[in-house]
């Protein structure tokens, strides 16, 4: 099995690509990765969805609603960082915009006056790190010996011990499955009225199908458009769902309805 994840080597997304394929190349973006394996150059890809502290990856929600890919797995894992440097003499400290938020309080508390840059990914910020002196990385601190040794001057510096990512496995959307205990769908309805978003909501909580998670994300189109993200815990193949998807094409009949498939979840620590 092939699969493209963020890169370079030793992103989180990396690791957690590790649990579902031997063969993983890497992107600079979620988007190029979503893009990629919808246009069939890999069979898997691996990209964060959501994070504990932080929330939704919002660059993943938009690429899954744009190009036709279906999720045949999640996987949950426990995120720790470290700070990575040649020294203490840095004045710029280097990551992914998720992981600066996820340590936003010890950096204020222990660096209030360094230069935060947001890069495309953890270890991207690392390799900076490496090449420079005046820089700091955020990252895995299992990155410090990846390549030229760097010193890990502080570990756990996340905000909350219990700091997880989730990471969605797509593959093309014509291996999508209605076998899982979860499901994910894409609602965009097109139309606005008052109730319009509990309607939606009904056709679930009325066949006692629980959400996970449920979001709403700019169409672009025009301000105050939106599509509806849902994650619920029940699989496709179970009647009380395709009856609630049914319900909600009907609501969507003016827009669309993206079925992204089911899928179950796997707890992977490293
Ligand atoms: O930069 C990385 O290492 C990534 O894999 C990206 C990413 C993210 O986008 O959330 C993944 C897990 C962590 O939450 C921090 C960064």
């Amino acid at each position: 099995m092939n699969a493209v994840t963020l890169g370079p080597t030793g992103t989180y997304s990396h690791r957690a690509a590790r649990a579902v394929a031997d063969d993983v190349s890497f992107r600079e973006s979620v988007t190029a990765i979503i893009e990629a394996v919808a246009s069939g150059d890999f069979e898997r890809g691996v990209v964060p969805i959501e994070n504990s502290i932080e929330g939704s990856v919002t660059e993943t929600l938009d690429a899954l609603a744009n190009y036709e890919v279906c999720v045949t797995s999640e996987i949950v894992t426990p995120i720790r960082h470290a700070l990575l440097a040649q020294g203490e003499s840095f004045d710029t400290i280097a990551s992914h915009a998720q992981a600066l938020a996820q340590c936003r309080s010890y950096l204020e508390e222990h660096y209030p006056d360094a230069i935060q840059e947001a890069v495309a990914s953890t270890a991207r910020g690392v390799q900076s790190a490496r090449e420079n002196a005046s820089i700091a990385g955020i990252g895995h601190p299992d990155n410090a010996t990846n390549g030229a040794e760097l010193q890990i001057l502080a570990e756990d510096i996340q905000d909350q011990d219990s700091n997880a990512t989730r990471f969605f496995v797509i593959a093309p959307a014509d291996e999508r499955t209605d076998a899982g205990g979860k499901t994910s769908l894409i609602v965009y309805p097109n139309v606005n009225y008052p109730g319009l978003l509990l309607e939606l909501l009904e056709a679930f909580a009325d066949r006692d199908i629980n959400l996970s998670r449920v979001e709403s994300r700019p169409s672009g189109a025009r301000l105050g458009d939106y599509l509806f993200h849902f994650d619920i815990e029940a699989g496709v193949y179970e009647s009380r769902v395709q009856d609630a998807l049914d319900e909600i094409e009907e609501l969507a009949s003016e827009g669309w309805v993206r079925n992204l498939g089911s899928y179950d979840t796997k707890h992977v620590l490293y």
